[in-house]
């Protein structure tokens, strides 16, 4: 039996294909949520849609290439018409959280190229406050430390990701801090502080990307459009 908060990624995930049409260069997105989009995407092409994908991590790409969706180079087009995606937090002006899944700077270029970025939920993700979820920033190994002292200074407590008793290493060879900042009171700011880090690869603060939100509600979804 399918729970419901599975119900309801299902539901946002086969609303938001629809908004795919043929001939469209389409971001995949990386997450439990995604993969259903990815899935339903797998049932298009095989009934005759004809699009090119771009994943956002090497587990999406694999599910990719295992439903015989055709991919593309990033670095052969110049953008992409509409990408699905997941999130970990959305706030009313649809600024995001990103990268519980740890695929966050792909997912950003993929967003940041991305003409029409939709973000597919189930209902706990939507928050008055970005910042119950901790933010995950993606750092070079090299730097973590020193990332770790500077977000101090932004009143963030972070920590090194771990997978068992190593650290989580990103499918570009970095690691994940995820950093405890409270609420989020001005996401645009702090977003604007932590790219001024060096070491700091990319953050799980997506401000002004999303075009839309479609979220799982019990039995339907409710969409959530920016301005
Ligand atoms: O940002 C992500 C991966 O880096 C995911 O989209 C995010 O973590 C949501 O995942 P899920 O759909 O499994 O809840």
């Amino acid at each position: 039996m399918i729970n419901s908060i599975e119900k309801e990624k299902e539901l946002a995930a086969k609303e938001a294909i629809k908004f795919i049409n043929n001939n469209q260069i389409v971001g995949l997105g990386t997450g439990s949520t995604a993969a259903y989009a990815i899935k339903g995407i797998g049932e298009l092409v095989k009934n005759g849609l004809k699009i090119k994908a771009i994943p956002t991590s090497n587990r999406t790409k694999e599910m990719a290439i295992l439903l015989n969706i055709p991919l593309i180079d990033i670095n052969t087009i110049d953008s992409i018409d509409v990408s699905i995606d997941g999130a970990d937090e959305f706030d009313s002006k649809l600024n995001l959280i990103k990268g519980g899944g740890g695929a966050l700077l792909r997912e950003k270029i993929v967003a940041s190229l991305t003409k029409e970025l939709i973000i597919i939920v189930d209902s706990t993700k939507k928050v008055d406050t970005l910042g119950k979820f901790k933010l995950p920033i993606e750092v070079i190994p090299f730097a973590s430390n020193y990332v770790l002292k500077k977000v101090q200074f932004l009143n963030g407590e972070g920590k090194i990701r771990m997978l068992g008793d190593t650290e989580f290493i990103t499918d570009e060879g970095n690691y994940i801090i995820d950093v405890d900042f409270g609420l989020i009171s001005d996401p645009i700011y702090l977003s604007s502080k932590l790219n001024e880090i060096e070491g700091i690869v990319s953050h799980g603060l997506f401000i002004k990307l999303a075009r839309k939100v479609i979220m799982g509600n019990n039995d339907t979804t409710i969409s959530f459009e920016s301005k």
